[in-house]
């Protein structure tokens, strides 16, 4: 399975081996394959949560609006002009227990379908914090200041409703995702995904059940200077069967100034982008309808234009 495998590969359970894999994937792709996670999420909760995610995007139509979001995004997404064949379920914080709580009431959740949903957040932000912390110390910035335990977690499920007709459609439009780092559990058998490389190719994401996809957001090419890659990524139709995926976004607070530690910030490194609140970037990609990363462009320093 490996070798079908374009994007890098990197392996969790080696991890403090990986950090110039890790450096060389985050600038470069973006993205990675993560592999041997699961000490921290094990194969039967993955598998546990899928099922437990299909049944909550088949539920009622009526239900599903009773997901309203915090921000905007955060809550259920009924398929729309834009994204036709895609709708979503979700949550903005999972680090915050009452909102985790919300999302099971609304959705009428089970006892059992609480615990599940419970355990398979903290598996993923734990993940995601190992990850943001080691990107953190690959580059020489001491992870210990960046506060990233109180870095707000979205949590989003995925179905996408492919049909013979759909086939060649976009399931979901080109863009990158606005926070830090996304890990996605992708669909285990059904593929679509594709990341954009440097040359700014599609190259298709198959998939490989039992692992997850890393992607790095606007918000890691801005607090690493300009270094890491926000992976543009796309999902398209390329057979009719039902996709689900599960993502997890570790965002940045909202009303917290993004800017790069002093470490990644020197005569030959200048400061890339002016100072700004994640919120406020956030209102600026949906007033600018600018989704894929081009509303970095409008936070220039005027030294990086030299
Ligand atoms: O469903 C997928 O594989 C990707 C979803 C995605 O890119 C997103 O939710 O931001
Ligand atoms: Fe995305």
């Amino acid at each position: 399975m490996a070798t079908k495998c374009t994007i890098p590969i990197i392996d969790f359970l080696d991890l403090p081996n990986q950090m110039s894999n890790l450096i060389a994937a985050s600038e470069e792709w973006g993205c990675f394959r993560l592999i041997n996670c699961h000490n921290i999420l094990p194969v039967t909760l993955m598998s546990d949560m899928k099922v437990l995610v299909r049944s909550l995007l088949d539920l009622p139509v009526e239900i599903k609006h009773r997901n309203l979001g915090v921000i905007v995004d955060s809550g259920y997404m009924a398929p729309s002009s834009k994204n036709p064949l895609y709708e979503s379920l979700g949550l903005y914080n999972t680090v915050c227990c009452a909102d985790v709580d919300k999302f099971c009431s609304q959705l009428d959740a089970s006892p059992h379908q609480r615990e599940t949903i419970m355990k398979y957040v903290e598996a993923v932000h734990e993940l995601s914090m190992r990850i943001g912390k080691t990107l953190a110390e690959s580059l020489g910035v001491k992870s210990a200041n960046m506060g990233i335990e109180k870095w707000p977690c979205q949590f989003r499920i995925n179905k996408y409703h492919f049909t013979p007709e759909s086939v060649g459609s976009p399931g979901v439009q080109i863009h990158t995702d606005s926070g830090f780092l996304t890990i996605l559990q992708d669909d285990e058998g059904v593929g679509g995904l594709e990341v954009m490389n440097k040359s700014g190719e599609f190259i298709p994401v198959e998939p490989w059940p039992d692992t997850l996809l890393v992607n790095l957001g606007d918000t890691a090419k801005v607090w690493s200077n300009g270094r890491f890659c926000n992976v543009k990524h796309r999902v398209q139709c390329k057979e009719a069967k039902i996709r689900v995926s599960i993502a997890s976004f570790l965002l940045f607070p909202s009303e917290t100034v993004l800017e790069p530690p002093l470490e990644l910030v020197d005569d030959d490194h200048p400061r890339r982008y002016v100072p700004f609140m994640y919120q406020d970037y956030r209102k600026l990609r949906l007033s600018t309808k600018l989704e894929a990363g081009e509303a970095l462009a409008l936070l220039h320093t005027p030294i990086s234009h030299k």
